[in-house]
């Protein structure tokens, strides 16, 4: 584990091997860079990145072996405290390697759990974190069972069925952790199921929610505190925001959303977390409304656009409306600026410039129909107000020479009162 910052910091060499045959695994000068960048946020300082082209990895050791011996070289020239791969390492590649280097080896998804875990505040952030540390442990703790028993050479030997000390330790730690994992599995079911019945509310109250989804560090938290006020902290580090916070947004006369912030992806995100953080990203299939928050100041964000692209796929998502919202254009030249299209808009979330557009877009595309208008009904139809009492929000009633109310009013609605309003708007029809 990484120590905080005010600890001694570990010094870390990064290695990353490029191979045609890893495809989405293969290390990258920028996913290097990347790792680089997840290693300070875990409180750790980057000594050295090496970087191997090989046609294939090598399947005990991952890098070749004269590339190990040379990684072990460098570790001991700059002193570094431990190894971290960019790309997944199996369980045996990591235990070989540890010996070999004779210092701590994590690969990229070790090092992401331990900044989750680092950063989970909430019970529920704690319980996924958890999940997905037993679930990265648990194939790790066996292969270093099997390893001590080679040594020993104590069991493994004897007939069928016949348990050596080290084989009946790892079946009770393997049934402990097993036994662990389903209570997480349990307790976490128990806030899906907590979640549901809110989400149940929201739609009954019919307030749509739209999910601020995006890469990790594209600005999503600072986009949600801009928005609405809310004071959710955004720092310029990997995954600052692990829980999902949701604020209510007034997005004109006539509607309230419910906007939620949402942990951010990257590539190669470990699988046992995207499983682990299901509940949380459960919001997301049920959100009316998705903003992809893009960060145009950083070079790579069209690969980081795709990577959250794939992510919604994956989460079952991708159906939702969406709004591309290009992040941070006051860090940009104007130049340089994306296109403003139907779902596509420029935005600095820092100084709020575009942001009035952008909840433009959000009415738009949530819009139903929805409006809220005056009525001067005659008294002879005054049966209709009974209607109005059932089926539209009625804010005030007055009684003059005609029946006057005002009412938010859904497009059904409209359609049977139309002939009593003055002020309706149809909706407008430069979209879609
Ligand atoms: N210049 C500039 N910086 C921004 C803008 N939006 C966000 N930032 C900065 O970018 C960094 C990351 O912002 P966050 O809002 O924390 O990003 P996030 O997407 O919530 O990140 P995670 O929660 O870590 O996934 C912070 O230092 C912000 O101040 C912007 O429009 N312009
Ligand atoms: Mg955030």
């Amino acid at each position: 584990m990484l120590p905080k910052k005010e600890e001694i910091r570990d010094k870390v060499v990064l290695v990353g091997l490029n191979s045609p045959v890893l495809r989405e695994d293969s290390a990258t000068e920028e996913s290097m860079d990347e790792l680089s960048a997840l290693v300070e946020t875990a409180g750790g300082e980057t000594a050295g990145i090496v970087l191997q082209n090989r046609p294939t990895p090598d399947p005990r050791t991952f890098i070749g072996e004269g590339k190990v011996a040379e990684v072990q070289l460098y570790v001991e020239n700059v002193g570094a405290t431990m190894v971290i791969f960019d790309n997944n390492l199996s369980p045996s590649q990591q235990r070989v390697l540890t010996e070999l280097l004779g210092v701590q080896v994590l690969d990229r998804c070790g090092l992401i759990l331990d900044i989750f875990a680092q950063r989970a505040k909430t019970k529920e952030g704690r319980l996924q974190v958890e999940l997905a540390q037993y679930r990265y442990l648990l194939p790790r703790l066996i292969g270093m069972w099997s390893h001590l028993e080679r040594q020993g050479g104590t069991s493994g030997k004897g007939p069928i069925g016949s348990k050596g000390p080290g084989e009946t330790q790892l079946e009770t730690d393997r049934r402990l952790i097993n036994k662990k994992i389903d209570k997480i599995r349990a307790d976490l079911e128990e806030v899906r199921r907590v979640r549901a019945t809110q989400r149940q509310q929201r739609q009954k109250n019919e307030i749509p929610v739209v999910a601020i989804v995006g890469y990790t560090n594209a600005g999503k938290s600072t986009l949600l505190n801009q928005l609405t006020g809310a004071a959710i902290p955004a720092n310029n580090r990997l995954f600052d925001t692990l829980d999902t916070t949701s604020r209510l947004l007034t997005v004109s006369d006539t509607m309230d959303v419910v906007v939620s912030d949402t942990v951010g992806f990257i590539r190669k995100l470990p699988h046992q977390l995207v499983e682990a953080f299901k509940a949380t990203l459960e919001e997301l299939e049920y959100a009316d409304l998705l903003l992809h928050v893009i960060d145009v100041s950083n070079t790579e964000w069209q690969h980081q656009a795709e990577v959250v692209e794939k992510l919604i796929v994956e989460l079952g998502a991708n159906e939702i409306p969406r709004i591309d919202v290009f992040n941070k254009c006051d860090r940009v030249e104007a130049g340089d600026l994306r296109p403003h299209g139907a779902d596509i808009c420029s935005i600095s979330a820092r100084t709020g410039e575009g942001v009035d557009r952008l909840l433009e877009m959000i009415d738009r595309r949530l819009d139903k129909g929805t409006r809220r208008v005056t009525i001067h009904l005659p008294y002879d139809k005054g049966s209709l107000l009974d209607m109005l009492y059932r089926e539209a929000k009625v804010e005030s009633v007055e009684y003059s020479e005609t029946i006057d109310i005002v009412a938010v009013c859904p497009p059904k609605v409209l359609g049977q009162i139309g002939d009593y309003t003055q002020d309706w708007t149809p909706p407008k029809e430069d979209w879609e």
